[in-house]
C-alpha cells in the first residue's frame, strides 16, 4: 500500500494543494478527476520526485516513510516524452538504463516485450516513424518494464483520436489484468475513469483537495455506455457544483 499524508504545495504564498492524502493499494486503478489546475499533476510530479514546488508532506510504502523518486513508483508524464534522437527500443530501455542497468541488459530485458505491446518490429525506428497509439505504447513499455508496484499516470490517452484512445485503454486493462499493479491515472474524460476505474478521487480547486471518493462497483465486462450513464452524471454534477 502507497499512502500520501497530508501533502499541502505552495507556490509562494499561493495554496495549490491543501492537506491532501489518499492511499493508493497494491492492484487497481484510482483515478484522479477534477478542474483545471486544481493540482493532480502537481500530486503526480511530487510523487515522482520532480515537482519544483514547496511542498510538505509523506510518502509511505507499506508503512514505511519512503523518498522519492522511489524504484517502486514508475511516472509517465502527460506527453510520451519519448526523445526523438534515440530509437524505440532505447526509448524503451531508458527507465532501466537510468536505474543502472547496461544497455546490453536493458535491451534483453525491453526486447520480449515488443509483441506483446504491438511494437513488434520498430525496435529500430525512431518515435517520428510511429503512429501516435504506438509512441503512447512505447511510452508504456517504458514505464511497465521498470516493474514497479505503481505507476502514475498523467493524461496517458489524451493525445489520442477516439478509437486509438478506446483501444489503448482496453490494452492497459489487459496488462493490468496479466500483472496487476497499484495505478493512479489522473484523467479529464470521465468515459476514461469509469470505464477503467475502480475508484475515482474526485477533486475541487483554489486550493486543490479531494471532495469525494466514489467507488466504481460494476465489472469491467459489465460497464456498458448505458450502465455507466448514471455515475458519469453523478461525477459530472460533483464537478459543476464546485465550479459554481
Ligand atoms: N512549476 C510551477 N510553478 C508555479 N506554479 C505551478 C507550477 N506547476 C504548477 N503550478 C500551478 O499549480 C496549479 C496546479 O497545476 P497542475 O498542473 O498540478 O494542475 P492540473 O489539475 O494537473 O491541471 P490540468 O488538468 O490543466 O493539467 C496551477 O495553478 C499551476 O499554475
Amino acid at each position: 500500500m502507497l499512502e500520501i499524508r497530508s501533502l499541502t504545495i505552495r507556490d509562494g504564498h499561493r495554496e495549490i494543494l491543501r492537506d491532501l492524502s489518499l492511499r493508493l493499494p497494491e492492484s487497481g486503478v484510482t483515478a484522479l478527476i477534477g478542474p483545471s489546475g486544481c493540482g493532480k499533476t502537481s500530486v503526480l510530479k511530487w510523487l515522482a520526485g520532480i515537482l519544483p514546488l514547496e511542498a510538505q508532506g509523506t510518502v509511505t510504502l507499506d508503512g514505511a516513510p519512503i523518498s522519492t523518486p522511489h524504484p517502486a513508483l514508475s511516472y509517465q508524464p502527460q506527453s510520451d516524452a519519448l526523445f526523438p534522437w534515440l530509437t524505440v527500443a532505447e526509448n524503451a530501455a531508458l527507465g532501466l538504463r537510468v536505474a543502472g542497468l547496461s544497455a546490453r541488459a536493458a535491451r534483453a530485458r525491453v526486447a520480449p516485450l515488443f509483441a506483446p505491446f504491438g511494437l513488434a518490429g520498430t525496435e529500430d525506428m525512431f518515435p517520428a516513424q510511429l503512429s501516435g497509439g504506438m509512441r503512447q505504447r512505447a511510452a508504456f513499455l517504458r514505464t511497465i518494464v521498470q516493474d514497479s508496484r505503481f505507476v502514475l499516470l498523467d493524461e496517458p490517452f489524451s493525445a489520442l483520436d477516439a478509437v486509438t484512445r478506446l483501444a489503448m485503454q482496453d490494452w492497459l486493462a489487459a496488462r493490468l489484468s496479466e500483472r496487476p499493479r497499484g495505478v493512479l491515472l489522473v484523467t479529464h474524460d470521465l468515459h476514461e475513469a469509469t470505464g477503467l476505474a475502480d475508484r475515482i478521487l474526485v477533486m475541487a480547486a483554489n486550493p486543490g483537495r479531494i471532495i469525494a471518493e466514489i467507488p466504481v462497483p460494476l465489472a469491467r465486462e459489465s460497464r456498458s455506455e448505458t450502465a455507466l450513464a448514471p455515475l458519469r452524471e453523478h461525477l459530472k454534477s460533483l464537478l459543476m457544483e464546485k465550479a459554481r
